[in-house]
């Protein structure tokens, strides 16, 4: 693999393996972590995505408990669904595979998620205590993003921080959680005027708005880090990401690939936030 290249399969491997200790560890204590994930309707790649969920858990032994709703379930049967698991003491984290169908209500499905098994970090508490510096869980993408630059080796502190797109699942919160590690953050987003300007500024670039292959050479500084968030389908059926790789690799110094990047380490976060949330029940420290 080209060094340049920020192996997230890799670097997930590890942090796999070391999780897989704890919960053996755990297991000792008596305590079985143990992921609840809601899926509703059909969408392929959702599906796809709990099931390498599913698979991850299995991986390190985790329990893992899929419920599959038909796309036409009402919103008061999730609703049920999560106070249930909300009630249930083996249940440690809960997580509902977003998007959801457009008659399903997702903001007020994820307000319903007791905020201490929310392992996605979407709950508005959750969010709330992030942005004043507690304890809180934090979303697994941008969890996720935050590892790899550490397990590269890439400083943060003092770095200007370009992110383009500001969702409530990827921009925000790692915008956030650079500031927090002291970069000088700027923010971009589909109304922001000549993207470029910005971008090529950029000691480490973090792309996310879902479309294939938008960043080029062009767009970059010389010997930036660039973490591509794009899981995108091209012309051609190919997975790939924001950042057209290939043509920014001789400019960049690190790179995040796709598939094999953030992908995997967000899968990985998952996993971590899950151990988390079993060790805050049982007081383990
Ligand atoms: N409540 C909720 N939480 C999420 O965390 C969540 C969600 N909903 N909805 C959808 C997005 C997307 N997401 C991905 C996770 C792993 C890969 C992943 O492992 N990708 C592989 C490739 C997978 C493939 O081949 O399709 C890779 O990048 O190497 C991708 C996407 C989690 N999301």
């Amino acid at each position: 693999m080209n060094t340049k290249l920020i192996d997230g399969k890799e670097i997930a491997k590890k942090k796999r393996s070391e999780m897989k200790s704890r919960v053996v560890e755990l297991k000792r204590l008596g305590v079985q972590p143990h992921l609840a994930v809601i899926l509703v309707g059909e969408d392929p790649a959702s599906k796809t995505y709990v099931k390498n969920k599913e698979k991850a858990c299995q991986e390190i032994g985790i329990l893992s408990n899929v419920f599959h709703y038909e796309t036409d379930t009402d919103e008061r049967t999730i609703l049920q669904k999560i106070e249930q698991l909300n009630s249930d003491p083996a249940i440690h984290g809960i997580l509902v595979q977003l998007p959801l169908p457009e008659h399903i209500d997702a903001k007020k499905i994820i307000r319903a998620i007791d905020p201490k098994k929310d392992v996605d970090g979407f709950h508005p508490i959750n969010i709330g205590k992030r942005i004043l510096g507690e304890k809180s869980f934090i979303p697994c993408t941008p969890l996720g993003i935050i590892v790899m630059l550490e397990e590269a080796g890439v400083s943060i502190s003092g770095k200007h921080a370009v992110v383009v797109g500001r969702s409530n699942i990827v921009g925000k919160p790692i915008g956030q959680l650079l500031l927090d590690k002291d970069a000088t953050v700027t923010y971009c987003h589909s109304k922001t005027k000549n993207l470029k300007e910005y971008t090529v500024q950029a000691d480490i670039l973090i792309v996310a708005v879902g479309k294939s292959r938008l960043i080029k050479a062009d767009d970059v500084k010389e010997g930036a880090v660039v973490i591509d968030v794009g899981m995108n389908r091209d012309e051609n059926g190919k997975l790939c990401g924001d950042v057209d790789t290939l043509e920014v690799l001789p400019k960049v110094s690190r790179i995040t690939p796709v598939p094999g990047g953030v992908g995997p380490m967000t899968i990985t976060m998952l996993l971590a936030n899950t151990i988390e949330a079993a060790k805050t029940v049982h007081k383990i420290g």
